[in-house]
């Protein structure tokens, strides 16, 4: 079994970020967004659930999810996101322990903003915390997408607080500093999981 590294982070706070750089060394990188995309895609069992549950309007006219119609309703109302949570979770779980049991890299890394809500830190053996400020979050996250502040601050309502994560750390890379400085951070415990990954 490979040595698994989990990365986690709240919306914006950089994962993407750190993890292209891991990948760049020729690390897997198994990311629980993209699958969380994969498990709805057009015709899948679950994209049918959240139509009928959510009404037809949550559907494009080509078949694909409405991300930001479900993303106003489901930040908006806690109800709403549970039931989305309780479809999904398991399905998206399910599809990472598959990919991590095919990895085949020194190491690899599993990234997912919901890794200590969604208990997948079980499945790791060492946890990485991208940090950064709220206010950084908000910044970066309005400034890349077409996401209003409000919105951004539902999303991070939703997640577990920088202390509470901070708290899980195994290690921790602070993103508030330029990028080359956040990737001399990435190379450093990159040398450190080739060889935890030895022993
Ligand atoms: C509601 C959806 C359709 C909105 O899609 P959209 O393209 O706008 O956002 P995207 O999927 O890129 O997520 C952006 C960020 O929002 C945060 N986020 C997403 N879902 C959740 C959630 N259920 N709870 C808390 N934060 C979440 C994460 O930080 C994520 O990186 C989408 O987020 C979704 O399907 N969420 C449920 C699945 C899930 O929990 N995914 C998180 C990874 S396991
Ligand atoms: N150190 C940095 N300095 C300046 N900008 C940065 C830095 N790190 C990341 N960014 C920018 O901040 C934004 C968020 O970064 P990134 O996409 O890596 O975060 P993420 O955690 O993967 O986001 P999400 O949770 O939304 O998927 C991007 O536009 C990225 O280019």
């Amino acid at each position: 079994m490979t040595y698994i590294v989990g990365v986690t982070g709240g919306i914006g706070s950089g994962k993407t970020t750190v993890t292209d750089r891991f990948a760049s060394h020729g690390i897997e990188v198994i990311d629980a967004d993209v699958i969380a995309r994969e498990v709805v895609a057009p015709g899948s069992d679950a994209l049918k659930q959240i139509a009928e549950y959510f009404g037809p309007e949550v559907i494009l006219p080509d078949g694909a999810l409405n991300r930001a119609q479900l993303r106003s309703l489901v930040f908006a109302d806690s109800d709403k996101k549970e039931w989305l949570n309780q479809l999904l979770h398991p399905l998206i779980r399910h599809r990472i322990e598959d990919a991590l049991q095919a990895a085949r890299s020194d190491y690899c890394i599993l990234v997912a903003p919901l890794l200590l809500e969604n208990q997948l830190q079980a499945l790791v053996d060492r946890v990485l915390v991208v940090d950064v400020a709220e206010e950084t979050q908000i910044e970066r996250t309005t400034r890349r997408d077409n996401n209003s502040r409000e919105q951004v601050a539902a999303i991070i309502d939703a997640q577990i607080t920088r202390e509470e994560r901070l708290a899980a750390a195994d290690d921790c890379i602070n993103n508030e500093l330029p990028l080359p400085e956040v990737y001399d951070q990435v190379d450093a415990l990159h040398q450190q999981y080739l060889k935890l990954a030895k022993r």
